[in-house]
């Protein structure tokens, strides 16, 4: 009924032809961003087909590198590589830029997954691969589909919307084994609480979803954590011994 008078009032003021070309033209605009959605995500699979063995970082794309959270992500960064993970960002500065400087210092692959922003940052400074994305959603089924687990930095809205998916994607099975690591206690710590007393306490969390997550302030300790979930996702990694 709602459409009919809709219809109706656009005849009455453009007529029926214009009114049809409108919808026609909406249909083709339709098909048009489709495309571009395909051929975005198309563009991520092919930079990171092979990458097997990554983690996704994220947080704040303001910290200077003067911060502790910016040195924290750098030395995260570099023990990933260590231990033969590609770090994934979203290629911007602040923390992002971190993680992917302390990948390259120690030899590692560094991806930056941008964002096109009215207020363009351009990517960091230290990337191997990079791509830049229109959609949200492509670039955030990136993070997903190559990482085996997510770190998480002190950030803001961006951060919280990435963390806050990862976790809805573990709790409701989406993605399974998959660790979910805060990093900065001092930040995370007051989020934490406030989600055990107010959505847990009312029921809205199962007491165990808490659980999902682990907060760290130890470099060396998230990059064991990591190692840990990609076995466990993965099987053992052979070991290089003598015999
Ligand atoms: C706002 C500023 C730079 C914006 N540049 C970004 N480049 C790439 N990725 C970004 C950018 N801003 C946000 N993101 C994504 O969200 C997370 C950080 O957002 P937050 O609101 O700063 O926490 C990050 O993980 C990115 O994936 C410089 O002032």
């Amino acid at each position: 009924m709602g459409d009919r008078r809709t219809e109706d009032t656009a005849r009455e003021h453009h007529g029926p032809d214009e009114e049809l070309l409108r919808v026609i033209a909406d249909a083709a605009a339709d098909v048009a961003r489709v495309e571009r959605m395909r051929i975005e995500i198309e563009e991520g699979f092919d930079l990171l087909r092979g990458t097997e063995k990554a983690v996704s970082l994220f947080g704040s794309a303001r910290a200077r590198p003067d911060q502790p959270h910016y040195r924290l992500a750098r030395s995260i960064g570099s023990g990933l590589a260590d231990a033969g993970f590609t770090v994934i960002t979203g290629g911007g500065p602040g923390v992002m830029e971190a993680a992917n400087r302390g990948a390259v210092e120690a030899g590692g692959t560094s991806v930056g997954l941008g964002i096109e922003l009215a207020h363009e940052q351009g990517l960091n400074a230290y990337l191997d691969l990079a791509l830049d994305f229109r959609y949200f959603f492509a670039r955030k089924l990136m993070f997903v589909r190559y990482a085996s687990a997510f770190i998480v930095l002190p950030g803001g809205f961006g951060t919280l919307d990435e963390l806050f998916e990862a976790l809805t994607l573990v709790q409701t099975g989406k993605i399974h084994d998959f660790p979910v690591i805060l990093a900065g206690s001092d930040y995370w710590g007051g989020l934490i609480a406030w989600l055990r007393e107010r959505p847990a306490a009312s029921g809205y969390l199962a007491p165990d979803d808490l659980d999902l997550v682990t907060v760290s302030d130890d470099a060396d300790e998230i990059v064991r954590l990591v190692q840990a979930g990609w076995e466990r996702q993965h099987g053992p990694e052979p070991t290089h011994g003598t015999v």
